[in-house]
This record gives structure tokens, sequence and C-alpha cells, in this order.
């Protein structure tokens, strides 16, 4: 089935759930076999920073878009079929830089990649509004606050000035039982809405742990709404884990196996694999690899 390529994962508001977004929709399509980037197109402000442990001279997409690399040197494998394009922190670095050089940038790693997911920066400007005009399909995110809801319709219109087509709003830190609807928070928007991810604190332990959610805690139910997303936006079936399989939370003391360093900028993506269980305990212990590196 042919899927789009790019997205862009973009909110009016800050803090929202983009980065948590981007790094499990990733995570759940490179378990099972895609080839996945996802590039941290939030200038300064390193969202990536706690899955890609750098150094601080490090290759980063402040370096691309300043024109002195192409964007494989500044891409760094997460595991098994993911590799992450961080943003540096280095505000000299980033004056240097020029937005319209992620064109380009973008374009490779489509030519590269079987799925490619842009973190962009929340709030307007020219690298918040470029990113929408060259992904296939801007998805927005939003909690169901007003305040958060009322800036989506400024990404909404963005993505609309951009030339970008919209895929769907995502709802972020749902209450199981509230009386909000959230079709009428798209019907609002005026787009569909493609799902909503509960408040869930592991989502927050996860993160600290630098792993994704899908890794940390397979069965949570935030986990369950992006592997649900994830299987509508790309067609793919997606299996549920086993209840029985080790996870990254349950291993957390666990010795990893995987001896790779994340940190290395990744050559080619690593071939497709057919061991969706195999490449779950490789996404494991590769991340945690990275959270011991800090
Ligand atoms: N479903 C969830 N349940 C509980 N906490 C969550 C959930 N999703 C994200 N969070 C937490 O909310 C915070 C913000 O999430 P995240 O960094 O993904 O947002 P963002 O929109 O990318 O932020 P920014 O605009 O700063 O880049 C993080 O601490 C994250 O762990």
């Amino acid at each position: 089935m042919s899927h789009e390529t790019v997205y862009a994962i973009a909110s009016g508001k800050g803090g929202v759930g983009k980065t948590t977004t981007t790094v499990n929709l990733g995570t759940v399509l490179a378990q099972a076999g895609e080839r996945v980037a996802i590039v941290d197109t939030d200038l300064g402000m390193a969202n990536l920073a706690g899955f890609v442990s750098l150094t601080p001279d490090a290759t980063t997409l402040h370096d691309v878009l300043a024109g002195d690399v192409s964007i494989e040197d500044a891409t760094y494998r997460l595991a098994d079929n993911i590799v992450a394009v961080p943003s540096g922190t280095d505000l000299d670095e980033y004056a240097k830089t020029s937005p319209e050089g992620l064109r380009e940038a973008v374009s490779e790693l489509r030519s590269t990649y079987d799925y490619v997911f842009l973190d962009v920066g929340a709030g307007v400007s020219h690298e918040t509004v470029l990113p929408l005009g060259l992904a296939d399909s801007v998805v927005v995110i939003s909690t169901p606050e007003p305040a958060a809801v009322q800036d989506s319709q400024k990404t909404v219109e963005l993505t609309e000035r951009a030339g970008g087509d919209i895929a769907g709003l995502v709802i972020t830190r749902t209450h199981p039982g509230s009386d909000i609807s959230y079709d009428e928070i798209a019907d609002r928007l005026d787009i569909p809405l493609l799902g909503t991810v509960p408040d869930d604190p592991t989502s927050r332990e996860s993160v600290c742990a630098g792993t994704p959610l899908v890794v940390y805690d397979p069965q949570s139910p935030a986990s369950d709404s992006y592997r649900r997303l994830a299987a509508d936006l790309s067609g793919i079936e997606i299996p549920t884990p086993s209840s029985e399989e080790e996870t990254a939370k349950s291993a957390e003391s666990t010795e990893t196996a995987d001896s790779s360093d994340p940190t290395e900028p990744a050559t080619e993506p690593e071939p497709e694999t057919d061991e969706q269980e195999a490449a779950h305990d490789d996404v494991s212990s590769a991340i945690t690899e990275a959270e011991s590196e800090h």
C-alpha cells in the first residue's frame, strides 16, 4: 500500500507531546521493519537530546543548515531501522543556519527512508512554516485544553499558507471519563481526528530513561495509542506485544547486550527485519545504552 513519506508533527502551543509522538511513531514503524528518520527541526531546542547523547562538537542539523555537511553526516542510529537527526544547542551555530537548507535535506532523506518525521517547533517563524510545506502530510498535536486547541488553529492556517496538507489531529494527554468531545474539537478545527493519547505518567518516566514509551512500557495505554496511530497512518498491521515480553521498564537495571554506539553517525539504515520481537529487543538495548552514556 502506498503511503506518505514525510510527516511534520506540529502544534501551535509548546509542550503538548510533539517530540513524544515523533519518537514513538518512528519507533513503532522501525519495529515493524520500516526505515525511519526522525528530525528535530526545532532549531536550537535540542528536543531529541534525551534520546541521542552528543558530544559538544557533534555534527547536528545546524551544520547541515549552515551548508557544511550533508544530512547523512548528522544522522545518529537509535536502534535497528531508525536514525535521528538532532538539532544543536549552540546559538552561535544556530545563527549561521539557513532554514532553506532543509529543503534539500528533506529531499535527501526522502530518497533513503520509508518514513521521515519532522518534529516542528511551536509558534510562528520561518523555521516552523517551512517544514509544514515540505511535508507530505501534517499531523497536528494538541492537548484538550482550550488554549492549546486555539493555538492549533494557527498551525492549521500556517499549513494552508505553506501549501501543506493536513492528515489530522492527535489529542494527547486525554483523561478517561472526561466529558470532553474530542470529535467536536476536531470539527472545530475542521480537520479529521486521527486519534487520542491518554495522559500516562509512564510517558514522562520513559523520557527520563531516554527510551521511547513503546519500548519502555509497550503495554501502557499510550503505547497502544501510538501503535494504532502508526497503523492508521501507514496501513501496516502493527502487532500488540505479548505481555510476557521483557520491557525496558521491567529490565531497567539489566545489562544490555548491544555494544553499538548510538552516538556514532549512521551510515546506511539497517536492512529491514522480519523479526519484530528481535528488533524490539534491539531498540531497547541501543537506547538504554544511550541513556547510560549521559
Ligand atoms: N501522553 C502523555 N501523558 C503524560 N505526559 C506526557 C504525554 N505525552 C507527553 N508527555 C509529557 O509532556 C511533556 C512535553 O512533551 P513533549 O516534549 O513531547 O512536547 P513537545 O510538544 O514536543 O514540547 P516542545 O514544544 O517543548 O518541543 C514531556 O514531559 C512528556 O513526557
